[in-house]
């Protein structure tokens, strides 16, 4: 292979695997050795100035991946490149390329105004001053810090250090910035100020983003495709529409009853949860609701009701599911 830094491939992952070793104390003087399988050979290019989501359970991989593609870890099999560049091997070439935000926990200091973590960086990264000036007054006033940059960081809101976090994460124009859990414990207006400024910053600057996240609504908004990883493999890399056409399942007839009583009798219709006297009904996608109205109107004491199609977490919901008991 040619240089994989070019085309599609900014960054790249041939069949890299992560295993730890872990020891437990089983006795006295006894210790037991096992394997955890972190990443097991998982495979992905992504392109230069893509957004991609990346998502899963918890204990999936997802950190494990960042950590490798940052070079915090080294992989245990397989070959890992970003910009060219191996992670593990070139950390310090690399840290010039990429920004990183972990949401629950700040890589500014606690102690001292926002603005000082900025400066640190500005030596840190060696911005040029000049680029250190224009970009700090476009993060400053795209992610609306002015008022807090003279603010000890431990007395910002969550909202407020996240948006600091952020603007540490890319005052060095990072070609690649890793985001993980970019949204989590922030309410409605910030999330949505976040996730309209890294869509700017994708759109405008080109970054390559990789978001992990439990927020869906953070990928709906923001990717087009997204990579779903489970017990540390990739169990699906593609559209966010196609996820929901690889559940393909099953629709959601919402049925308000006069009050509650057992779930109903349907065929070919499931009740899938019963809450006072609404019952949901899961019947395969294929098949028209009609019918299954018609019998519920003429055996129950009906109020409303309504079809939902799947959404994307009733849809991932299920591929684990589906995997746990494969
Ligand atoms: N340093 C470590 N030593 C041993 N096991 C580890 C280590 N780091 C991670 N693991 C294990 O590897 C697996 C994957 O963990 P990882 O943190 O990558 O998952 P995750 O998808 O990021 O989960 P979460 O959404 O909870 O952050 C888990 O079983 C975890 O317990």
């Amino acid at each position: 292979m040619g240089d994989v830094a070019a085309g599609d491939g900014f960054i790249v992952l041939e069949q890299v695997g992560k295993v730890f070793e872990v020891r437990r104390r089983t006795g006295f003087l006894r210790r037991e050795r096992r394997e955890v399988r972190a990443v097991d050979s998982i495979s992905f290019r992504v392109a230069r100035g893509e957004m991609v989501g990346y998502i899963g359970p918890n204990g999936a991989g997802k950190s494990t991946t960042i950590k490798m593609l940052t070079g915090i870890l080294t992989p245990s099999a397989g070959r890992l490149r970003v910009a060219g560049i191996d992670p593990a091997r070139e950390r310090g070439r690399l840290a010039h390329r990429i920004g990183v935000v972990f949401g629950q926990r700040t890589t500014l200091w606690w102690d001292l105004p926002l603005i000082d973590s900025y400066r640190l960086a500005h030596r840190m990264y060696r911005i040029p001053d000049a680029r250190y000036r224009a970009n700090l007054d476009r993060l400053v006033e795209l992610l609306e810090l002015g008022a807090l940059l003279d603010v000890p960081v431990r007395q910002l809101s969550l909202g407020q250090r996240m948006r600091g976090d952020i603007a540490a994460a890319l005052l060095h124009d990072p070609d690649v910035v890793y985001l993980d859990e970019p949204t989590i414990g922030l309410d409605v207006v910030s999330k949505a100020k976040v996730r309209e400024f890294l869509r700017e910053v994708n759109t405008e600057r080109g970054t390559t983003v990789l978001l992990t996240t439990h927020d869906l609504q953070d990928i709906e908004q923001l990717c087009s495709r997204v990579m779903v990883i489970d017990h540390g493999r990739l169990v699906y890399d593609g559209p966010l529409a196609g996820l929901h056409e690889a559940a393909e399942g099953e629709r959601t007839l919402v049925v308000d009853l006069e009050r509650e009583l057992p779930p109903v009798e349907v065929p070919s219709a499931r009740v899938v949860r019963v809450e006072g006297p609404r019952q949901w009904l899961a019947f395969p996608a294929g098949q028209s609701a009609a019918p299954l109205v018609a019998h519920l109107a003429a055996r129950y004491p009906l109020v409303d009701l309504s079809v939902r199609e799947p959404d994307i977490e009733a849809v991932i919901a299920r591929m684990y599911a589906e995997k746990a008991v494969s």
